[in-house]
């Protein structure tokens, strides 16, 4: 469902992605996996619309990604909640380009929040939030419009290892129960091998895809795939 094909990403004259084939199934789990500066971002952020490729193109049901759009949603690091709007306000405030009449937005937040675990918590402020609360937010808001593909950068990048395991459960959950294809940008092979049935690695110098694993077709098992991957990871030059 998303394809790309030779996508190429140049920030000025510095090449961040190498010319790249790449293809996400429709609700498949994978993880891009690798060093800092891998072009790991770019990618993503080319599948969301925010860059544009300098060479390829991105394609999504067959047709050229042009700029944003709701049928993809972003999560980040950092969550980037409006503080002056509660839970509920922020997931609104999201849904509010989507052009539905109030109660129906308002319905739409309270159920993605409840789905997320935070129907108790839907009229706190994000101050009043721990990180793994203010990042149930962030997903809550990406999940609300429904769409088809959630893209997330290094989500649980910043909480602390209990939280980060916790977020990965509800993660897990989601996608078996929406089916939403997930693209997961993470630097944590353990962190991929739990979560995703594909990961890709990159390398940085320029950034480019050095391998494809498959762990969905019953061939390899994580255990087996760790090792392969930590040696793809400290055999390249960073
Ligand atoms: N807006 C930008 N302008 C110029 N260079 C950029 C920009 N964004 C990224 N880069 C460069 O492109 C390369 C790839 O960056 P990118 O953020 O995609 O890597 P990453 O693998 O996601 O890294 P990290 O894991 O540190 O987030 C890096 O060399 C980075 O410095």
């Amino acid at each position: 469902m998303i394809r790309l094909e030779g996508v190429e990403v140049r920030y000025g004259d510095a090449l961040a992605v190498a010319a790249t084939d790449l293809e996400f199934a429709q609700g498949s789990f994978t993880s891009l996996l690798g060093p800092t500066g891998c072009g790991k971002s770019t990618l993503l952020n080319v599948v969301a619309g925010f860059v544009p490729p300098s060479g390829g193109r991105a394609l999504m049901d067959g047709a050229p990604v042009t700029g944003p759009g709701s049928d993809r949603g972003m999560v980040f690091q950092h969550y980037a909640l409006l503080p002056w709007f509660t839970a509920r306000g922020n997931v609104e405030f999201a849904l509010k380009r989507f052009g539905l009449p109030r109660a129906e937005r308002r319905a739409h937040a309270l159920r993605a929040l409840d789905d997320v675990g935070l129907a108790d918590a839907a009229e706190k402020y994000p101050a009043q939030l721990s990180g793994g609360m203010r990042q149930r937010v962030a997903l809550a808001r990406a999940l609300a419009a429904e769409p088809r593909v959630l893209l997330m950068d290094e989500p649980f990048g910043a909480l602390d290892a209990i939280t980060r395991r916790r977020m990965q459960q509800l993660l897990a959950e989601l996608w078996r129960r929406t089916g939403t294809t997930v693209v997961l940008v993470t630097h944590d092979v353990d962190e991929a091998l739990v979560l995703s049935q594909r990961i890709v690695v990159m390398a940085a110098g320029p950034g480019r895809v050095i391998a494809d694993h498959r762990m969905d077709d019953g061939t390899a098992s994580p255990e087996d795939t760790r090792p392969r991957i930590v040696a793809q990871l400290d055999t390249e030059p960073r």
